[in-house]
């Protein structure tokens, strides 16, 4: 179980990879991007090549003991059973996942992310009891498939003025120049792939989008 104050600190710089996203070994730009200034890390294995079965298993191990080391929270998107398997400190889901009440009865009091667009999906993600919402596509995005238009950063302004209190985390072509923009319009954090993953120095690019949101 984690505090309200203390998830809205870790959703501060939020770092989502997997071994797609990266140019060399995930381990390492992970280390590198916690060295940065990540807070918070959600290990998304998906999209071509992404790692399947036993070899997930291990790369989650490694990349979950490398955040435990320097104290990272560290989330599963997607798979409920590995989250459950390696006593994660939560998920991230979407609308298009499993149900939020299937996963809240599963994992207890760990952390769930919920994907919201909307200022209706993020009513329902409240009610149903998500810990914090990711919302998005902020700004165009190549690192998601199958990703909506962009929004912009007024659907933030959106559910903020429609009461929703819960900690939101902007997603989805965020880096230097448009991070603080985000926050301006009422998130707690941001969450990248591309802006640490894609980076030919993760360090200096975490250390970069943290000095810009300060
Ligand atoms: C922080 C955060 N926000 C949104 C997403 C997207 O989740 P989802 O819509 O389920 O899409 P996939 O990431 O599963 O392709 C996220 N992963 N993290
Ligand atoms: C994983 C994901 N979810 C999105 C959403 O809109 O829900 S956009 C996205 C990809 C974010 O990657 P980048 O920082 O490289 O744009
Ligand atoms: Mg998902």
């Amino acid at each position: 179980m984690i505090e309200e104050k203390d998830l809205r600190a870790a959703l501060k710089l939020y770092f989502i990879m997997g071994s797609p996203n990266c140019q060399s070994r995930p381990q390492q730009v992970l280390e590198d991007a916690i060295n940065g200034g990540v807070t918070l890390f959600q290990f998304r294995e998906k999209g071509k090549g992404a790692l399947k079965g036993d070899e997930k298993k291990a790369l989650g191990e490694e990349l979950q003991w490398i955040c435990k080391n320097h104290g990272i929270p560290f989330i599963v998107n997607d798979d409920i059973d590995l989250a459950l398997e390696l006593d994660t400190d939560g998920v991230h889901i979407g609308q298009e996942d499993e149900p939020l009440e299937s996963v809240r009865e599963k994992i207890g009091n760990k952390i769930i992310g919920v994907s919201a667009h909307t200022v209706e999906e993020a009513r329902q993600a409240v009610n149903g009891g998500a810990d914090y919402l990711g919302v998005g596509p902020i700004f165009p995005t190549k690192s998601k498939e199958d990703a909506k238009a962009a929004q912009g950063t007024s659907v933030i302004t959106d559910m903020r003025k429609n009461g929703i209190r819960l900690p939101i985390v902007g997603i989805g072509g965020i880096g230097r120049g448009n991070a603080k923009s985000v926050i301006e319009a009422g998130a707690d954090g941001i969450s990248v792939i591309s802006a640490i993953a894609g980076a030919g120095d993760a360090a200096i690019a975490a250390a970069a989008l943290k000095k810009e949101l300060t």
